[in-house]
């Protein structure tokens, strides 16, 4: 594979979107939605009885009066408010169970990935797989970037890479990476099953390794989109690599950045919980990107039937704002490998 200028490839992939100015790269950090939900739900557990609020709904009151958290009951579906008066007294929405099964059946799932997901059920490490509503969200990603040439890193038995491999085009290519050869088998027969083994180049390994390969193989600068979800300690080491591999208007999205939560709690310190929240922070401060984080609060899922957010342009930056997207982290970058 050549290796391209970036000026060529900013010009070949984004004329088509007939953009005036020259885009960055992008990056996308993807929180786990079922896992926040679950520490939604969690904390509904066993805490203070029910009282009036102001507005006049039942609601509980955690912790103390003074508390900024307030779990109201509207109806049936509880949900917790964040009331802090820095941000305008925003009520941010937790998705509740409910809501999310809402959600989800809202969602379009093809027919083979419903097989898969079922499939996966019943293996060891199902709760890895992307929820259907992630994955819808990733192949509308690849569409609205026209992605051609993918990368995902952490494949398990291809949920998400089939999800994206079904959107790319006949030419498209996904580099699959995954280091579980008995996960792999079951994702390449559904690859198989899906008519998309031609567009999947599956890698077993070591993800940083094949990335390294991609690299040295020339293809610097020349993907499109990259989903990374895999071995959380690594994010820093899959990010500067892929930042060499996905070109100018290309998008990283990174998996599970919230961490179930524990990301923005001090007391838990285990080796994930902070390579994550060092890399997180590594990420606001890093100059080479700009980031957008749409955190899971906001709740809402991109429709079917559009963007369901919309792109702001302005200026040399894009700005990316999916406004109904949930668990997103968007970095978007100035590129300093072009
Ligand atoms: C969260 S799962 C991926 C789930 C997948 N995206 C899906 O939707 O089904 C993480 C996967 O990454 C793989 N993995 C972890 N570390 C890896 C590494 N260093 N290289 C390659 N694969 C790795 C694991 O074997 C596991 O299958």
């Amino acid at each position: 594979m050549a290796t391209c200028s970036s000026l060529t490839l900013h010009h070949r992939c984004w004329s088509r979107l007939d953009l005036p100015w020259r885009p960055p790269r992008l990056m996308l950090n993807f929180n786990s939605v079922s896992a926040t939900t679950t520490v939604a739900t969690s904390s509904l557990a066993g805490k203070a009885p029910f009282e009036r609020c102001s507005s006049g709904r039942i609601g509980i009151r955690m912790c103390s009066r003074k508390s900024k958290w307030i779990i109201k009951r509207c109806s049936t579906n509880p949900f917790v408010v964040v009331d802090d008066e820095k941000y305008g007294n925003k009520q941010v929405v937790s998705v509740t169970p409910s809501l999310y099964e809402y959600i989800l059946g809202n969602v379009r799932e093809p027919e083979i990935l419903r097989q898969l997901r079922e499939e996966t059920a019943s293996l060891h490490g199902s709760q890895m797989q992307v929820s259907p509503d992630q994955a819808q969200l990733l192949a509308m990603l690849v569409q609205i970037l026209m992605a051609e040439r993918c990368i995902e890193v952490g494949v398990y038995t291809g949920y998400s890479s089939l999800a994206v491999a079904l959107v790319l085009p006949e030419s498209g290519r996904l580099v699959a990476c995954e280091r579980d050869a008995k996960a792999l088998e079951v994702a390449k027969k559904y690859y198989e099953r899906a008519g998309v083994l031609h567009k999947v180049d599956v890698k077993y390994g070591l993800a940083a390794d094949v990335l390294k390969s991609l690299i040295l193989n020339g293809e610097a600068c020349s993907y499109d989109f990259a989903f990374v979800d895999a071995e959380k300690r690594k994010n820093q080491e899959y990010f500067e690599l892929l930042l060499q591999l996905v070109k100018v208007g290309g998008l990283i999205v990174i998996d599970n950045v919230l961490w179930h939560g524990k990301v923005c709690d001090p007391m838990v310190n285990d080796v994930k919980t902070v390579s994550i929240r060092n890399f997180n922070k590594r990420l606001l401060e890093d100059k080479r990107v700009s980031i957008s984080m749409v955190g899971d609060a906001l709740g809402g899922h991109l429709g079917a039937g559009g963007v369901g957010g919309y792109l702001a342009l302005g200026g040399y930056d894009l700005q990316i704002k999916l406004i109904f997207a949930k668990g997103i982290f968007f970095i978007i970058s100035s590129c300093s490998y072009n």
